[in-house]
């Protein structure tokens, strides 16, 4: 059996807008090469956990560590220089800039030119419409294309871990299940650790090793996926136990 050790750790976390309570005490882990899902309603405060841990949002209370160390309070792009990438909702790609250039900037952030080409390269053979669309602006691919883009920027930052909110988000069914193949050929390919924030829960329980399932702010349930298959544990915690049964 594989001995597997803790990457991502966050433990007790608050984060509140003003008097809005975004994260009340929330604690993941996330070991090395796995794939974590977090799952739950608008509101739950998925995006906010994502941004706290990537250094855009302030949080009031807790800790967050990466690879053993401490990164709460860090500047955004001192974490990303510890090898975390994160796409965020809406992927906020440069969509004057065309496709290359939008994965040339990824590639300058980790600073190795000649790696970067081969990376490049690399991309394009993992997204072939990457390729077929180099010359395009970003703001002319369509909504899947531009999540490809989106993920194929992150890699380029030659991340070990890469966080992803929501990335079928307005996304058709057949697209989401493409965009879920490419990263499971990243996760074959690279050993890449992933953290993805989703609303559908079918859609976790197709694709995590483990999963969270947040609402309100709080932890409601946290698992394998292998044992949830059934949905109903994950239904009650995604809605409540007063709608036992939707
Ligand atoms: N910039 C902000 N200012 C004030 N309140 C915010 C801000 N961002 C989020 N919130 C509030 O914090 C709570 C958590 O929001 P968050 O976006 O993290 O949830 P989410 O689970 O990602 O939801 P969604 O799936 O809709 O993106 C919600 O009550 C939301 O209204």
């Amino acid at each position: 059996m594989i001995e597997r050790t803790v990457f991502l750790e966050v433990s007790d976390l608050h984060v509140s807008y003003g008097q809005i309570a975004a994260l009340r005490g929330v604690s993941l882990k996330v070991m090395t090469g796995e794939t974590v899902c977090v799952v739950g309603p608008n509101g739950a405060g998925k995006s906010t956990l994502m941004a706290a841990i990537a250094g855009g949002v302030k949080a009031k209370r807790g800790a967050v560590t990466l690879a053993g160390q401490p990164i709460l309070g860090n500047k955004p792009e001192e974490i990303a220089g510890r090898g975390m990438s994160l796409v965020p909702e809406g992927r906020q790609i440069f969509s004057s800039l065309t496709v290359a250039e939008n994965l040339k900037l990824g590639g300058m952030l980790q600073g190795d030119a000649s790696k970067a080409r081969w990376m490049m390269g690399e991309m394009m053979d993992l997204f072939p419409i990457l390729r077929e669309r180099a010359s395009y602006p970003a703001g002319r691919l369509s909504g899947g294309e531009q999540q490809m883009l989106a993920i194929a920027r992150a890699i380029m930052t030659n991340p070990e871990i890469i966080m992803i909110d929501e990335p079928s988000l307005g996304l058709a069914p057949k697209i989401v299940d493409q965009v879920y193949e490419i990263l499971a050929e990243i996760k074959a390919r690279r050993g890449v650790t992933l953290l993805i924030n989703e609303q559908s829960s079918a859609r976790v329980l197709k694709h995590a090793d483990r999963i969270y399932v947040l609402r309100g702010g709080q932890v409601q349930l946290c698992d394998d996926a292998a044992n949830l298959q059934d949905g109903v544990a994950i239904k009650q915690a995604y809605f409540g136990f007063d709608r036992e049964g939707v």
